[in-house]
């Protein structure tokens, strides 16, 4: 056995979270992927069962009371809310991140009032919210403009109204300074939205800590919501009375059941609602994080530093000089829990990692991506990893 994989097994031994992997279902595909898909939770299969079969079947209308679905929204917003830093009352769950984007930045723009009419946008965002970005400024009579995260500070002024940024790139893996970043921001009179994808379940995010205004996420990456699981909108406690959604559906009404024609928004977090609440995603996902019972984030981020370190000295062991480039920063501050490498060829060497069973994902142009999930990757997993991307360049 080489010394790596001896060091694996001694870090796997001493580690403390170990066990959660027996809380998924995996095989022994080395799965990489869990910044695109989260595993699923064992407890999920049967929960969903019981939803659809009694709560559904035999309850059916009852259910919207006696099984908390009305209040279902609300319920795993504060579930999640302290793996985000967030005190109860401020998030709530529904819609994909994308409408979520939609709400939270249109909201910003409306409490930043007169005079603010323009938006920054992370230069290199994920697609969706740069387009989503684009249509709020449309919508909004704002400019917009893409700037790269480290440059916003020198791009406030007195006409900004929202900045939208995400905190951990989802190409480079790169981490941005959230606390810095949202204290500049401030320091300019605007408002910033948070997008958590991949950082919520990987890192500690610290929201009220760092006064962040609005944030949005998915729980199908960190959180293992499962695929399509709803997304979630923070909104601070202190802007809530402000925030003016700009999808006030029934469901963000003080009275939905009062079905009056005039609108007035529910206190809280209940104004981020829209529509019917998508009940059989939404209660896999409050299943789902079941497995975070007893999990510190703090712990987490610890193991998923450790496991990428591990990787990148494995990368440099195992994989000849010179064959891939290391997109994601080496300093931990500035680290997800992602390495992202440049390779020639990603997409088929990806395609031939895949089939020698470590999954992890291509992400256009030429960038492997490889996702670490602290709570069911192991060290033996990432040295597995790094020798089969060996043997797959050599
Ligand atoms: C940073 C980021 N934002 C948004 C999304 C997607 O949004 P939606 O949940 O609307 O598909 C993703 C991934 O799909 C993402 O990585
Ligand atoms: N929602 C998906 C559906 C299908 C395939 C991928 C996704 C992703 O989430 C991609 C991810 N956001 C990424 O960072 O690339």
């Amino acid at each position: 056995m080489s010394e790596l994989a001896t060091r694996a097994e001694k870090l796997d031994a001493a580690d403390d979270l170990r066990g959660k992997r027996d809380a998924f279902v995996l095989d022994d595909v080395v799965y990489l992927d869990g910044n695109s898909l989260g595993a699923l939770p064992a407890v999920v299969p049967g929960r969903v069962e019981d939803v659809v079969r009694r709560q559904w079947g035999e309850l059916r209308i009852r259910s919207w009371e006696e099984s908390g679905w009305w209040t279902a929204p609300e319920r795993i917003g504060d579930r999640i809310a302290p793996l985000v830093g967030a005190a109860p009352g401020q998030i709530v769950v529904g819609d994909s991140t994308s409408v979520n984007v939609f709400k939270a930045l249109v909201g910003a723009v409306r409490m930043a009032g007169e005079g603010r009419d323009e938006i920054l946008v992370d230069a290199t965002t994920f697609p969706t919210d740069g387009y989503i970005a684009q249509s709020a400024a449309r919508m909004t009579g704002c400019t917009l403009r893409p700037v790269a995260p480290a440059q916003v500070p020198g791009a406030l002024g007195d006409r900004t109204a929202a900045v939208l940024l995400n905190h951990v790139d989802y190409r480079t893996g790169r981490l941005h300074d959230l606390p810095a970043l949202t204290a500049a921001v401030h320091g300019a009179g605007a408002y910033v939205v948070w997008d958590l994808c991949h950082s919520a379940g990987a890192l500690p995010v610290g929201l009220d800590e760092h006064g962040v205004d609005l944030a949005v996420g998915c729980t199908y990456k960190y959180l293992n919501g499962g695929p399509g699981s709803p997304a979630y909108l923070y909104v601070r406690r202190e802007l809530q009375d402000r925030f003016d959604s700009p999808l006030p559906g029934w469901n963000s009404h003080a009275e939905p059941f009062g079905m009056r024609s005039g609108y007035e928004p529910a206190p809280g977090a209940l104004r981020g609602r829209v529509g019917t609440p998508d009940i059989l995603s939404m209660l896999a996902l409050e299943a789902a994080l079941e497995v975070w019972d007893g999990v510190q984030v703090e712990a987490v981020r610890a193991k998923s530093l450790a496991l990428t370190d591990f990787f990148l000295e494995c990368v440099a062991a195992y994989v000849p000089e010179g064959r891939v480039e290391c997109l994601t920063p080496i300093a931990h501050a500035e680290r997800g829990s992602q390495i992202a490498l440049r390779c020639e060829g990603a997409g088929d060497v990806m395609k031939r990692l895949v089939e020698r069973g470590v999954v992890g994902d291509f992400r256009a142009p030429d960038v492997l991506r490889f996702g670490f999930t602290p709570l069911y990757v192991g060290f033996a997993d990432v040295e597995r990893a790094a020798r089969v991307l060996a043997r797959t360049l050599g």
